[in-house]
Protein backbone atom coordinates (compact mmCIF):
# COMPACT_ATOMS: atom_id res chain seq x y z
CA UNK A 1 0.00 0.00 0.00
CA UNK A 2 1.67 3.41 -0.98
CA UNK A 3 1.92 6.52 1.54
CA UNK A 4 -1.15 8.44 -0.03
CA UNK A 5 -3.33 5.25 -0.10
CA UNK A 6 -2.55 5.01 3.59
CA UNK A 7 -2.83 8.87 4.07
CA UNK A 8 -6.37 9.20 2.35
CA UNK A 9 -7.40 5.91 4.59
CA UNK A 10 -6.42 7.62 7.64
CA UNK A 11 -7.93 10.52 6.88
CA UNK A 12 -11.42 8.56 6.15
CA UNK A 13 -11.35 6.76 8.88
CA UNK A 14 -10.56 10.06 11.29
CA UNK A 15 -13.58 11.68 9.54
CA UNK A 16 -15.83 9.32 10.27
CA UNK A 17 -14.78 8.91 14.10
CA UNK A 18 -15.57 12.87 14.05
CA UNK A 19 -19.12 12.33 12.36
CA UNK A 20 -19.84 9.09 14.59
CA UNK A 21 -18.92 11.61 17.58
CA UNK A 22 -21.04 14.45 16.27
CA UNK A 23 -23.85 11.38 15.60
CA UNK A 24 -23.44 10.57 19.70
CA UNK A 25 -23.41 14.19 20.76
CA UNK A 26 -26.55 15.17 18.98
CA UNK A 27 -28.91 12.07 19.68
CA UNK A 28 -27.39 12.80 23.29
CA UNK A 29 -28.66 16.18 23.29
CA UNK A 30 -32.24 15.24 21.98
CA UNK A 31 -32.48 12.69 24.41
CA UNK A 32 -31.50 14.89 27.40
CA UNK A 33 -33.90 17.46 25.82
CA UNK A 34 -36.90 14.68 25.69
CA UNK A 35 -36.31 14.26 29.20
CA UNK A 36 -35.62 17.72 30.27
CA UNK A 37 -39.15 18.51 28.45
CA UNK A 38 -40.85 15.28 30.31
CA UNK A 39 -39.89 16.68 33.98
CA UNK A 40 -40.87 19.90 33.15
CA UNK A 41 -44.48 18.82 32.09
CA UNK A 42 -44.33 16.62 34.86
CA UNK A 43 -43.01 19.56 37.17
CA UNK A 44 -45.83 21.89 35.94
CA UNK A 45 -48.88 19.36 35.93
CA UNK A 46 -47.81 18.82 39.77
CA UNK A 47 -47.45 22.36 40.47
CA UNK A 48 -50.59 22.77 39.22
CA UNK A 49 -51.68 19.76 41.37
CA UNK A 50 -50.66 21.47 44.57
CA UNK A 51 -51.63 25.10 43.70
CA UNK A 52 -54.92 23.73 43.47
CA UNK A 53 -54.32 22.62 47.22
CA UNK A 54 -54.31 26.04 48.28
CA UNK A 55 -57.05 27.98 47.67
CA UNK A 56 -55.38 31.37 48.61
CA UNK A 57 -53.39 31.65 44.82
CA UNK A 58 -55.56 29.19 43.55
CA UNK A 59 -56.31 31.70 41.17
CA UNK A 60 -53.47 34.18 41.16
CA UNK A 61 -51.49 30.56 39.49
CA UNK A 62 -53.71 29.39 37.75
CA UNK A 63 -53.80 32.43 35.81
CA UNK A 64 -49.78 32.49 35.31
CA UNK A 65 -50.47 28.80 33.91
CA UNK A 66 -53.13 29.95 31.18
CA UNK A 67 -50.77 33.06 30.51
CA UNK A 68 -47.75 31.07 29.78
CA UNK A 69 -49.61 28.08 27.99
CA UNK A 70 -49.48 28.23 24.09
CA UNK A 71 -53.00 29.30 22.53
CA UNK A 72 -54.83 26.48 21.34
CA UNK A 73 -56.68 27.50 18.62
CA UNK A 74 -58.94 30.09 20.01
CA UNK A 75 -58.56 33.46 20.03
CA UNK A 76 -58.98 35.36 23.12
CA UNK A 77 -61.50 37.47 23.00
CA UNK A 78 -60.49 41.51 22.82
CA UNK A 79 -60.79 43.30 26.08
CA UNK A 80 -63.42 46.54 25.44
CA UNK A 81 -62.18 49.77 26.07
CA UNK A 82 -64.17 52.03 28.88
CA UNK A 83 -64.63 55.08 26.48
CA UNK A 84 -65.67 57.92 28.98
CA UNK A 85 -67.47 60.86 26.46
CA UNK A 86 -68.10 63.91 28.23
CA UNK A 87 -71.44 65.62 26.54
CA UNK A 88 -70.13 69.49 26.82
CA UNK A 89 -73.88 70.86 27.00
CA UNK A 90 -74.79 67.95 29.88
CA UNK A 91 -74.59 70.05 32.96
CA UNK A 92 -76.00 67.28 35.33
CA UNK A 93 -72.94 66.26 36.78
CA UNK A 94 -71.40 69.79 36.93
CA UNK A 95 -71.55 70.96 40.81
CA UNK A 96 -73.82 73.57 41.62
CA UNK A 97 -71.41 75.96 43.71
CA UNK A 98 -68.62 75.62 40.87
CA UNK A 99 -69.47 78.82 39.30
CA UNK A 100 -69.60 80.86 42.59
CA UNK A 101 -66.63 79.47 44.04
CA UNK A 102 -64.45 80.77 41.12
CA UNK A 103 -65.80 83.33 42.07
CA UNK A 104 -64.98 83.80 45.61
CA UNK A 105 -61.28 82.81 44.35
CA UNK A 106 -61.01 85.67 42.66
CA UNK A 107 -62.63 88.44 44.21
CA UNK A 108 -60.23 87.04 47.43
CA UNK A 109 -57.41 87.79 45.48
CA UNK A 110 -58.64 91.03 44.03
CA UNK A 111 -58.45 92.28 47.54
CA UNK A 112 -55.58 90.79 48.80
CA UNK A 113 -54.01 92.18 45.93
CA UNK A 114 -55.01 95.68 46.39
CA UNK A 115 -54.20 95.63 49.93
CA UNK A 116 -50.71 94.35 48.95
CA UNK A 117 -50.73 97.26 46.34
CA UNK A 118 -52.07 99.99 49.18
CA UNK A 119 -49.44 98.65 51.49
CA UNK A 120 -46.60 99.32 48.73
CA UNK A 121 -47.27 102.45 47.69
CA UNK A 122 -47.07 103.93 51.27
CA UNK A 123 -44.26 106.62 50.70
CA UNK A 124 -42.41 106.11 53.96
CA UNK A 125 -41.10 110.17 55.15
CA UNK A 126 -37.20 110.60 54.83
CA UNK A 127 -37.67 110.99 58.70
CA UNK A 128 -38.91 107.49 59.45
CA UNK A 129 -36.66 105.84 57.17
CA UNK A 130 -33.26 107.50 58.49
CA UNK A 131 -34.75 106.80 61.91
CA UNK A 132 -34.78 102.60 60.71
CA UNK A 133 -31.49 102.92 58.96
CA UNK A 134 -30.21 104.90 62.10
CA UNK A 135 -31.40 102.22 64.17
CA UNK A 136 -30.78 99.18 62.54
CA UNK A 137 -34.31 97.90 61.98
CA UNK A 138 -34.96 95.96 59.29
CA UNK A 139 -33.42 92.60 57.71
CA UNK A 140 -29.59 93.50 58.53
CA UNK A 141 -26.52 91.24 57.63
CA UNK A 142 -24.47 89.72 60.30
CA UNK A 143 -20.97 91.69 59.33
CA UNK A 144 -23.54 95.03 59.87
CA UNK A 145 -25.14 93.76 63.29
CA UNK A 146 -21.39 93.25 64.01
CA UNK A 147 -19.60 96.36 62.56
CA UNK A 148 -22.64 98.06 65.10
CA UNK A 149 -21.51 96.33 68.12
CA UNK A 150 -23.63 94.07 68.63
CA UNK A 151 -22.71 90.33 69.85
CA UNK A 152 -24.62 88.23 67.39
CA UNK A 153 -23.87 85.04 69.26
CA UNK A 154 -25.74 85.78 71.81
CA UNK A 155 -29.61 85.11 70.83
CA UNK A 156 -30.59 88.54 72.65
CA UNK A 157 -28.15 90.86 72.12
CA UNK A 158 -27.74 93.40 75.22
CA UNK A 159 -27.93 96.76 73.18
CA UNK A 160 -28.52 98.66 70.59
CA UNK A 161 -24.89 100.26 70.61
CA UNK A 162 -25.62 103.78 68.73
CA UNK A 163 -27.47 104.94 71.63
CA UNK A 164 -25.20 103.61 74.88
CA UNK A 165 -23.95 107.38 74.83
CA UNK A 166 -26.75 109.23 76.23
CA UNK A 167 -26.01 108.86 80.00
CA UNK A 168 -29.87 110.24 80.90
CA UNK A 169 -30.61 106.96 79.19
CA UNK A 170 -28.34 104.82 80.87
CA UNK A 171 -29.26 106.19 84.57
CA UNK A 172 -32.62 105.78 84.02
CA UNK A 173 -32.27 102.13 82.53
CA UNK A 174 -29.80 101.43 85.58
CA UNK A 175 -32.85 102.21 88.21
CA UNK A 176 -34.97 100.29 86.66
CA UNK A 177 -34.09 97.51 84.02
CA UNK A 178 -30.71 96.42 86.12
CA UNK A 179 -32.75 94.62 88.42
CA UNK A 180 -33.13 91.08 88.13
CA UNK A 181 -36.70 90.01 86.95
CA UNK A 182 -38.81 87.64 89.03
CA UNK A 183 -41.85 85.48 88.26
CA UNK A 184 -43.88 86.25 91.07
CA UNK A 185 -47.51 85.55 90.25
CA UNK A 186 -49.51 83.80 87.59
CA UNK A 187 -53.84 84.21 86.89
CA UNK A 188 -56.26 81.91 85.56
CA UNK A 189 -59.19 83.73 86.55
CA UNK A 190 -59.85 87.52 87.44
CA UNK A 191 -60.19 86.54 91.67
CA UNK A 192 -56.57 85.61 91.66
CA UNK A 193 -54.79 88.56 90.56
CA UNK A 194 -52.18 89.61 92.77
CA UNK A 195 -52.58 93.08 94.63
CA UNK A 196 -51.18 95.52 92.02
CA UNK A 197 -48.53 97.35 94.37
CA UNK A 198 -46.29 98.68 91.59
CA UNK A 199 -47.03 100.68 88.33
CA UNK A 200 -47.49 97.72 85.97
CA UNK A 201 -46.69 97.28 82.12
CA UNK A 202 -48.67 94.86 79.98
CA UNK A 203 -47.68 93.06 76.95
CA UNK A 204 -50.69 91.40 74.38
CA UNK A 205 -50.98 91.17 71.28
CA UNK A 206 -51.74 87.99 68.87
CA UNK A 207 -50.35 84.53 69.45
CA UNK A 208 -46.90 84.47 68.40
CA UNK A 209 -45.83 88.10 67.80
CA UNK A 210 -42.88 87.97 70.27
CA UNK A 211 -44.93 89.13 73.84
CA UNK A 212 -42.43 86.58 75.89
CA UNK A 213 -39.39 87.27 73.58
CA UNK A 214 -39.52 90.99 74.49
CA UNK A 215 -40.03 90.78 78.02
CA UNK A 216 -36.61 89.05 78.11
CA UNK A 217 -35.04 90.80 75.71
CA UNK A 218 -36.05 94.05 77.80
CA UNK A 219 -34.35 92.89 80.45
CA UNK A 220 -31.71 91.42 79.13
CA UNK A 221 -32.55 87.66 81.25
CA UNK A 222 -33.08 85.55 78.14
CA UNK A 223 -35.12 82.61 79.04
CA UNK A 224 -36.42 84.14 82.54
CA UNK A 225 -39.68 84.07 80.09
CA UNK A 226 -40.22 80.80 78.17
CA UNK A 227 -40.94 81.29 74.50
CA UNK A 228 -41.97 78.81 72.06
CA UNK A 229 -42.35 77.99 68.29
CA UNK A 230 -45.93 76.63 68.77
CA UNK A 231 -48.42 80.13 69.16
CA UNK A 232 -50.75 79.63 72.40
CA UNK A 233 -47.61 79.14 74.83
CA UNK A 234 -48.43 82.05 77.28
CA UNK A 235 -51.85 80.34 78.67
CA UNK A 236 -51.89 82.47 82.13
CA UNK A 237 -51.66 85.94 82.96
CA UNK A 238 -48.16 86.00 83.88
CA UNK A 239 -46.51 88.66 86.45
CA UNK A 240 -42.60 89.39 87.10
CA UNK A 241 -40.96 92.05 89.70
CA UNK A 242 -38.40 94.38 88.66
CA UNK A 243 -37.23 94.80 91.99
CA UNK A 244 -39.53 97.33 93.57
CA UNK A 245 -39.62 99.43 90.70
CA UNK A 246 -42.09 97.94 87.93
CA UNK A 247 -44.29 95.05 87.06
CA UNK A 248 -44.00 93.71 83.42
CA UNK A 249 -47.19 91.43 82.25
CA UNK A 250 -47.01 88.52 79.68
CA UNK A 251 -50.95 88.06 78.95
CA UNK A 252 -51.49 85.25 76.76
CA UNK A 253 -51.92 85.86 73.20
CA UNK A 254 -55.47 85.99 71.14
CA UNK A 255 -56.11 84.81 67.64
CA UNK A 256 -54.12 81.54 66.37
CA UNK A 257 -52.95 79.56 68.73
CA UNK A 258 -52.75 75.77 69.12
CA UNK A 259 -55.61 75.41 71.53
CA UNK A 260 -59.49 74.54 71.51
CA UNK A 261 -61.87 77.83 70.42
CA UNK A 262 -63.44 77.89 74.24
CA UNK A 263 -59.91 78.01 76.00
CA UNK A 264 -59.09 80.71 73.73
CA UNK A 265 -62.35 82.61 74.27
CA UNK A 266 -61.33 81.90 77.59
CA UNK A 267 -58.23 83.80 77.35
CA UNK A 268 -59.70 86.46 75.60
CA UNK A 269 -61.93 86.97 78.07
CA UNK A 270 -59.38 87.09 80.74
CA UNK A 271 -57.28 89.40 78.69
CA UNK A 272 -60.10 91.87 78.18
CA UNK A 273 -60.78 92.02 81.58
CA UNK A 274 -57.38 92.42 82.55
CA UNK A 275 -56.96 95.53 80.35
CA UNK A 276 -60.03 97.25 81.00
CA UNK A 277 -60.20 97.09 84.98
CA UNK A 278 -56.87 96.48 86.28
CA UNK A 279 -55.80 99.11 89.02
CA UNK A 280 -52.31 99.75 88.60
CA UNK A 281 -51.99 99.18 84.88
CA UNK A 282 -50.13 102.09 83.54
CA UNK A 283 -49.95 101.18 79.95
CA UNK A 284 -50.56 98.44 77.45
CA UNK A 285 -47.69 97.52 74.92
CA UNK A 286 -49.56 96.43 71.89
CA UNK A 287 -47.42 93.92 69.77
CA UNK A 288 -47.63 93.86 66.31
CA UNK A 289 -45.80 91.72 63.93
CA UNK A 290 -44.03 94.07 61.70
CA UNK A 291 -44.84 91.88 58.24
CA UNK A 292 -48.84 90.99 58.90
CA UNK A 293 -49.77 94.21 60.31
CA UNK A 294 -52.47 94.98 62.41
CA UNK A 295 -55.48 92.27 62.53
CA UNK A 296 -59.17 92.44 63.29
CA UNK A 297 -58.86 91.35 66.83
CA UNK A 298 -55.85 94.29 67.55
CA UNK A 299 -59.09 96.38 66.33
CA UNK A 300 -61.14 95.08 69.23
CA UNK A 301 -58.68 95.37 72.17
CA UNK A 302 -57.88 98.61 70.75
CA UNK A 303 -61.69 100.00 71.14
CA UNK A 304 -61.74 98.27 74.36
CA UNK A 305 -58.71 100.33 75.79
CA UNK A 306 -60.13 103.87 74.24
CA UNK A 307 -63.47 102.59 76.01
CA UNK A 308 -61.75 102.64 79.01
CA UNK A 309 -58.91 105.07 78.13
CA UNK A 310 -56.38 102.78 78.62
CA UNK A 311 -52.87 104.40 77.01
CA UNK A 312 -51.09 102.04 74.90
CA UNK A 313 -48.28 102.26 72.85
CA UNK A 314 -47.89 100.10 69.62
CA UNK A 315 -44.64 98.00 69.25
CA UNK A 316 -43.36 96.80 66.05
CA UNK A 317 -41.91 93.22 66.83
CA UNK A 318 -39.68 90.74 64.44
CA UNK A 319 -38.33 93.91 62.28
CA UNK A 320 -35.33 91.38 61.48
CA UNK A 321 -37.63 89.55 58.94
CA UNK A 322 -38.81 92.35 56.37
CA UNK A 323 -36.85 94.94 54.39
CA UNK A 324 -35.94 98.49 56.12
CA UNK A 325 -38.43 99.93 53.89
CA UNK A 326 -41.75 97.93 54.73
CA UNK A 327 -40.60 98.70 58.32
CA UNK A 328 -40.65 102.17 57.76
CA UNK A 329 -44.25 101.51 55.85
CA UNK A 330 -45.79 99.52 58.54
CA UNK A 331 -45.06 102.69 60.77
CA UNK A 332 -46.48 104.66 59.29
CA UNK A 333 -49.65 102.92 57.83
CA UNK A 334 -50.87 102.54 61.35
CA UNK A 335 -49.82 105.83 62.58
CA UNK A 336 -52.28 107.05 59.86
CA UNK A 337 -54.71 104.29 61.00
CA UNK A 338 -54.55 105.48 64.69
CA UNK A 339 -54.72 109.73 63.97
CA UNK A 340 -58.44 109.22 65.03
CA UNK A 341 -57.83 107.03 68.49
CA UNK A 342 -57.04 109.63 71.81
CA UNK A 343 -55.45 106.74 74.18
CA UNK A 344 -52.44 105.80 71.90
CA UNK A 345 -49.27 106.75 72.64
CA UNK A 346 -46.76 107.80 69.54
CA UNK A 347 -44.27 107.46 67.96
CA UNK A 348 -45.02 103.62 67.15
CA UNK A 349 -42.09 101.89 68.31
CA UNK A 350 -39.90 99.07 65.98
CA UNK A 351 -37.98 96.48 67.44
CA UNK A 352 -36.19 92.70 67.49
CA UNK A 353 -35.79 90.58 69.96
CA UNK A 354 -33.34 88.83 67.97
CA UNK A 355 -31.41 91.67 66.00
CA UNK A 356 -31.69 93.81 69.58
CA UNK A 357 -32.83 96.54 67.83
CA UNK A 358 -34.84 99.45 68.78
CA UNK A 359 -34.88 97.26 72.31
CA UNK A 360 -32.52 100.70 73.85
CA UNK A 361 -35.17 102.62 73.05
CA UNK A 362 -38.47 101.11 74.38
CA UNK A 363 -36.28 100.21 77.25
CA UNK A 364 -36.03 103.78 77.68
CA UNK A 365 -39.65 104.86 77.10
CA UNK A 366 -40.73 102.49 79.30
CA UNK A 367 -38.57 103.39 82.29
CA UNK A 368 -39.92 106.56 82.53
CA UNK A 369 -43.46 105.09 83.66
CA UNK A 370 -41.88 103.78 86.51
CA UNK A 371 -42.97 105.19 90.03
CA UNK A 372 -39.27 106.01 91.95
CA UNK A 373 -37.78 107.41 88.31
CA UNK A 374 -38.04 110.75 87.09
CA UNK A 375 -36.65 111.33 84.02
N1 LIG B 1 -37.04 86.65 63.81
C1 LIG B 1 -37.56 86.95 65.00
N2 LIG B 1 -38.22 86.00 65.69
C2 LIG B 1 -38.76 86.34 66.90
C3 LIG B 1 -38.62 87.64 67.43
N3 LIG B 1 -39.26 87.67 68.63
C4 LIG B 1 -39.76 86.45 68.82
N4 LIG B 1 -39.46 85.64 67.80
C5 LIG B 1 -39.86 84.23 67.64
O1 LIG B 1 -41.27 84.14 67.59
C6 LIG B 1 -41.74 82.97 68.25
C7 LIG B 1 -42.80 83.33 69.27
O2 LIG B 1 -42.24 84.10 70.29
P1 LIG B 1 -42.93 84.25 71.72
O3 LIG B 1 -42.15 85.30 72.44
O4 LIG B 1 -43.11 82.94 72.39
O5 LIG B 1 -44.37 84.81 71.29
P2 LIG B 1 -45.62 85.14 72.23
O6 LIG B 1 -46.26 86.35 71.66
O7 LIG B 1 -45.22 85.20 73.66
O8 LIG B 1 -46.55 83.88 71.95
P3 LIG B 1 -47.75 83.31 72.90
O9 LIG B 1 -47.21 83.18 74.29
O10 LIG B 1 -48.06 82.00 72.27
O11 LIG B 1 -48.87 84.26 72.79
C8 LIG B 1 -40.49 82.34 68.86
O12 LIG B 1 -40.07 81.29 68.00
C9 LIG B 1 -39.46 83.44 68.87
O13 LIG B 1 -38.14 82.94 68.73
C10 LIG B 1 -37.89 88.61 66.66
O14 LIG B 1 -37.72 89.77 67.03
N5 LIG B 1 -37.39 88.20 65.46
MG1 LIG C 1 -45.82 84.17 75.32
Amino acid sequence: MSRSKVKQKDGLSTERQKYNGKHKTLEKQTKFKQRSDRITQHSTIHDREKALEKPGKREAISRKYIKSEPATGDVPAKRKKNIIRIDPHDTSNKRMDDSLLSKDVSVDKEVKLSRNALFRAIKPTPAILSFVEDNLLGRRRVIELKNAGYNTKLSAPLDNIPFSNSSERERIEENVFRNKLEFFAAAKVSSSFPTPTLPEIAFAGRSNVGKSSLLNALTRQWGVVRTSDKPGLTQTINFFRLASKLCLVDLPGYGFAFAKDEVKDAWEELVKEYVSTREGLTRVCLLVDTKWGMKPRDHELIDLMERSKMPYQIVLTKTDVVFPVDVARRAMQIEENLKPKSSVVNPVMMVSSKSGAGIRSLRTALAKLSRFVKP
